[in-house]
């Protein structure tokens, strides 16, 4: 089964709506020529209207960071799936672990969030990860599959066909500590495994599955050569066009 590689740049809180446009703009005219990736940026929800228009016609798509599950309603601050679709966006990144961390969000909230981005047609992003501890502990697998279990908890196999999951171990995200090749390796092969038996294996098999944790022009080559890396979620490296790309273009 053949899945189109991934590789996604999360800008989390950077740049402001110029700076975002400009970056989008650079990495338009070098990527131009790039077929058969998906490439996605995640810019802040302020920047997102404007780098939308001006990927517009581009090879590149865009995604927000984060979701309210709520339709609409006095809840302050946050933002509804509607508002994300009708903004420009493709994706959405739900779960990332600076979300788990920082702002409480469960596996059960991470769901909802799910839901909510699935009933308008965005296409989740769903993070998961283990922390340094949780690995020292060698609960890496348990956290793992409670992560999926429970923030896939009810959904239909048609509801999940644009689901994208990325690994990043929270001990490899901003750290410049890339989990080894043999460490990614053996939770990839685990989460598509677990895939097949939550879902089906034909779910597993098409379902891409991302590595994300430090990863840069220096090390993606390698990454993308394990079985089951299906691409990348891109923090720090993804900020400067020109490295970005090298990324994007790690095979050639
Ligand atoms: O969403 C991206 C990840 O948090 C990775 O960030 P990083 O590449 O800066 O380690």
């Amino acid at each position: 089964m053949s899945r189109i590689p991934f590789i996604a740049g999360n800008w989390k809180m950077y740049k402001t709506g110029p700076e975002a446009v400009e970056t989008a703009r650079i990495l338009t005219q070098l990527c131009s020529n790039v077929q058969d990736i998906d490439i996605i940026i995640a810019p802040t929800f302020l920047s997102l209207p404007l780098v939308a228009a001006s990927l517009e016609g581009s090879n590149i798509k865009i995604g927000a960071q984060n979701v309210y599950f709520e339709k609409q309603g006095a809840f302050t601050g946050e933002v509804s799936a509607d508002m994300i679709k009708a903004a420009g966006a493709e994706y959405v990144i739900i779960g990332h672990s600076e979300r788990r961390q920082y702002f409480g969000e469960t596996n059960a909230l991470v769901c909802k969030k799910i839901k909510a981005a699935i009933e308008v047609g965005l296409k989740p992003i769903l993070c998961i990860g283990e922390s340094e501890s949780q690995r020292n502990e060698e609960k890496t697998f348990l956290t793992l599959d409670k992560q999926v279990s429970d923030g896939l908890k009810g959904f239909g196999l048609d509801e999940l066909k644009d689901l994208v999951v990325a690994y990043e171990p929270v001990w490899a995200i901003g750290t410049g500590k890339t989990a080894t090749a043999d460490q990614v390796k053996k939770v990839h092969q685990y989460l598509r495994s677990l895939l097949g038996k939550l879902f089906s294996k034909d779910f597993a098999d098409q379902t891409r599955i991302v590595y994300g944790g430090s990863v840069k022009p220096e090390n993606v080559k390698e990454l993308m050569g394990i079985e089951d890396v299906d691409g990348a979620l891109v923090g720090g490296a993804s900020l400067d066009a020109n490295i970005f790309t090298n990324i994007i273009n790690y095979d050639i």
